[in-house]
């Protein structure tokens, strides 16, 4: 399941590809119920949430298109640094669309509070959220997803699409990063 490179820098998984799998599959049957007949835009936010993406556009039955944006707002560490960039625009025109935000997580919430700003202002039909993971604990904006697959601990984790400078973001399941992984200095 943990690729034997990579499971001395976890402290443990906390989701298996098959509990991904399965949340994401019901979270689709709620979207088919709220959006039957309507126009879907799926908007994934680079490049976390390639993942969950793929998966959930993969496992709806509705038919959707996908457009992409690219922020960043943690660069290579494992805090926000407050200021989100926009590094790639959509390149779909959001007015009178039904948009729904797919994200891998939902952190302090400064990311999506920004986000959701930046497109309510291009005029769409409506824009929701739907992500895989949040952080209670850790949620410094108020941002009320509408599908969320799971609440997790306030500790730093990565798979699924999810990085630590970069790497692990293609594990399959999710888990939490050792702190010696990112307190060891660098040579
Ligand atoms: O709620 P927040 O505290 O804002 O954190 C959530 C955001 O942080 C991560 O993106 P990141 O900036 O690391 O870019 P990445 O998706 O390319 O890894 C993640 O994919 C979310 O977009
Ligand atoms: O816990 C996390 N892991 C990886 N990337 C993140 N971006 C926000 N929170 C996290
Ligand atoms: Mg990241």
């Amino acid at each position: 399941m943990i690729p034997a490179d990579v499971e001395n820098d976890l402290v443990r998984l906390l989701l298996t590809e098959e509990q991904i799998r399965g949340r994401i599959a019901e979270m689709c049957r709620e979207i088919e119920r709220d959006y039957a007949g309507e126009d879907l835009l799926l908007v994934g936010v680079l490049r976390g949430a390639v993942m969950v993406m793929a998966d959930l556009a993969r496992e709806l039955t509705l038919p959707i298109e996908m457009d992409w944006m690219a922020v960043s707002s943690y660069g290579s560490g494992t805090k926000s640094s407050g200021v989100v960039r926009i590094l790639k625009d959509l390149d779909s025109d959001l007015h009178d669309r039904h948009v729904l935000i797919v994200e891998d997580i939902i952190d302090s919430g400064l990311t999506l509070s920004w986000l959701l700003d930046n497109l309510r202002s291009r005029g769409p039909a409506s824009v929701e959220v739907a992500a895989l993971l949040r952080k209670p604990d850790a949620m410094k904006m108020r941002v009320d997803p509408r599908y969320i697959g799971f609440d997790i601990p306030n500790e730093f984790v990565v798979g699924y699409g999810l990085d630590y400078a970069e790497r692990y973001r293609n594990l399959r399941g999710v888990g939490v990063l050792a702190p010696h992984v990112y307190s060891t200095p660098s040579q």
